[in-house]
């Protein structure tokens, strides 16, 4: 795949996006977004699944002040693979506004790590989607756990519903704060009642170190971004899934656009109405200071809280 010719069928993101009508509560911070390159400065992982658009710091920055955010937490793309320049150089210009999480292997220094630290790092990636990434030995993975954990910093994951029982016996034994990308990516056809997304409430339930960000409904829906049935909002058939979880897990959430949204070929979400999905899935102004101000300011910025 050569450097810069963009992975064919692949949407960029969405330039001109509308103004959310949910007003975000002061201090929101957006938990999951990416920075792609650009990628004549920050070039694109050899091993990489896809070649994305590139999607710099200064249009993340744009966006987080056009939707209302005063934060960001970017996470290192798979496109980047363990090369977090990009993601480094995005924190370090942000003036304390963005905080990151990174990709690393086993061969990291502590002297490395301690710089990623510097920069604002306070969280590693692990990833088992396949289509994503190739496979990491699990005892590699354990052994970076023990390593960061030992900085105060958490492992996000990434994996679909139905590799978790796979997956169970290894997350469990995680020794720091777990995150989840976008729920555990629930097949939404099943139903929130279904044995796939029992097992995820409890993971969740019965390990109170296990985060989830409710995020992605876009990739999630089947129903897609139109409203139906006279309903009022978008990607309809996430929100009960997401709902579920902010009420019962309410001070273990974070939220995040997903910008700029990589993988996508049948829609690219406009982020204002992203932003607008919010509060059908976190009715109230609670549950909304909570999942987009509290929890992510004690995860990423534990030292102001
Ligand atoms: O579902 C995806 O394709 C996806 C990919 C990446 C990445 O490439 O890092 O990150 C995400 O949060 C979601």
């Amino acid at each position: 795949m050569s450097q810069f010719e963009k992975t064919p069928g692949w949407l960029d993101w969405y330039a001109n996006p509308s103004k959310p009508q949910f007003k975000l509560p002061a201090g929101a911070v957006d938990a999951h977004c990416h920075v792609f390159g650009p990628g004549n400065e920050f070039p694109f992982a050899p091993e990489r699944k896809y070649t994305p658009c590139d999607a710099s710091k200064a249009q993340l920055y744009a966006l987080r002040d056009h939707l209302g955010f005063a934060r960001n937490v970017v996470v290192q793309a798979t496109c980047h693979g363990a090369d977090n320049r990009a993601m480094v150089d995005a924190c370090k210009s942000s003036g304390g506004k963005a905080r990151g999480v990174a990709t690393v292997r086993r061969s990291i220094s502590d002297a490395e790590l301690q710089e990623l630290h510097d920069a604002g790092v306070r969280g590693v990636r692990f990833n088992f989607v396949k289509r994503l990434v190739d496979f990491t030995p699990k005892d590699e993975l354990m052994e970076i756990a023990g390593r960061i954990a030992k900085l105060g910093w958490h492992v996000v994951i990434y994996f679909e519903a139905v590799d978790l029982p796979e997956l169970w016996d290894f997350f469990t034994a995680l020794p720091t704060t777990v995150v989840v990308d976008h729920m555990g990516r629930p097949d939404v056809t099943k139903g929130v009642d279904s044995e796939e997304f029992a097992l995820f409430l409890k993971f969740m339930r019965e390990h109170q170190n296990v985060w989830s960000k409710v995020s992605c409904p876009e990739r999630l829906s089947v129903t897609g971004p139109k409203a139906l049935n006279g309903e009022q909002n978008a990607y309809q058939d996430v929100v009960p899934f997401a709902r579920r979880v902010v009420e019962e897990f309410p001070d273990r959430v974070l939220w995040g656009t997903d910008w700029p949204h990589p993988n996508l070929k049948d829609h690219m979400p406009d982020d204002g109405l992203l932003v607008d999905f919010i509060p059908h899935i976190a009715p109230t102004a609670e549950l909304q200071q909570k999942l987009l101000v509290d929890n992510p300011m004690r995860l990423y910025w534990p030292e102001e809280v």
